[in-house]
């Protein structure tokens, strides 16, 4: 009979040699270190927005071989709760990588956060960071699809949407999830502190539709290998979405991602198209590309 292994270090090398790390995902889930790997600062952040597709993102970029990404959104720039415990407690909640993998954590929060884009310079100026963004209003409707079911499982009462967007007959620019959709001003922000070259915007509407061509201009801003394919994807009826094949298992995001919203009056859904046409217009001359947004 073999005496039980109860030294850490000793287990890791056994596991290390029958391949039990094969996998990028085993990494993170087994709490130990593989050998010849650390805990690296992102070189890389999604920075939002909010309901943009930033999971989708992640998950699909994850399947390339020299990236790994944080498991869970970290919140460390733009709560001062988790900004004060300092940059080693950051980087202690991203995954183990080889010195050839770039790490990568998204926390949508960070787009909108007024203190984002300083601090975020501050750890390191030249960060490569990437934004996805979808149509405004239909942004709007996802955060408020949200919040309405999380507020139905916790038992709360609930709105209609145009009950929110609408108030004394004019269009409730104070309501957060129509600021959140005012991209040019989030944007100028950002732009005080970094240049356009280092922030590279995604379609998300385009990542739902066709997610490889968007995802190989990441690669590419990223200065990595083509190495996410076609056969990465395969839509699933069912989700109405595309899902991910990789390291031979097939997984779909989870069912808050991808959630039908409300059918919404088409006078409100004008308003809100027409409020923000005009910053949208801002939005394109000041990242020098347009979207086809209403
Ligand atoms: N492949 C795939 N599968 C499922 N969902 C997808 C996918 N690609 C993009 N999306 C869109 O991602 C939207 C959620 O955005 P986020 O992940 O940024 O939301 S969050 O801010 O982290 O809560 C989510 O918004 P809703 O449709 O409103 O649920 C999706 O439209």
């Amino acid at each position: 009979q073999r005496a039980p292994v109860e030294n850490g270090a000793l287990l890791e090398t056994l596991k290390s040699q029958v391949g039990l790390f094969s996998n990028k995902s085993e990494h993170y889930s087994a709490q130990v270190r593989p050998p010849g790997t650390s805990r690296q600062i992102p070189q890389t952040i999604i920075i939002g927005v909010r309901k943009g597709g930033t999971r989708a993102l992640l998950e699909m970029l994850d399947i390339h071989p020299n990236i790994v990404v944080a498991a869970t959104e970290v919140h460390f720039f733009d709560w001062d709760e988790n900004y004060v415990k300092g940059i080693d407690w950051y980087r202690s909640l991203m995954p183990f990588s080889y010195g050839n993998q770039i790490t990568i954590e998204k926390t949508p929060g960070y787009f909108t956060s007024p203190q984002a884009p300083e601090r975020i310079h501050d750890m390191n100026s030249s960060i490569k960071l990437l934004l996805i963004l979808r149509d405004p209003t239909e942004r709007v409707i996802s955060d408020y699809t949200q919040v309405y079911y999380n507020r139905v499982e916790s038992h709360k009462p609930v709105q209609l949407f145009e009950d929110i967007v609408i108030k004394n007959g004019a269009l409730n620019t104070k309501y957060k999830a129509i600021q959140r959709s005012l991209y040019d001003v989030h944007m100028e922000k950002w732009l005080k502190h970094f240049s356009l070259d280092q922030i590279h915007i995604v379609d998300g509407n385009t990542l739902i539709k066709d997610p490889l061509p968007e995802l190989q201009k990441v690669e590419r801003f990223l200065n990595l290998p083509s190495r996410i394919m076609s056969s990465n994807f395969y839509f699933n009826q069912t989700k109405g979405f595309y899902c991910i094949r990789s390291d031979g298992r097939e997984r779909c995001l989870h069912e808050s991602k991808g959630r039908p919203h409300p059918l919404v009056n088409t006078t409100v859904l004008e308003q809100l198209y027409s409020y923000f046409r005009e910053h949208n217009a801002k939005f394109y001359q000041m990242v020098n590309h347009s979207f086809d947004w209403h």
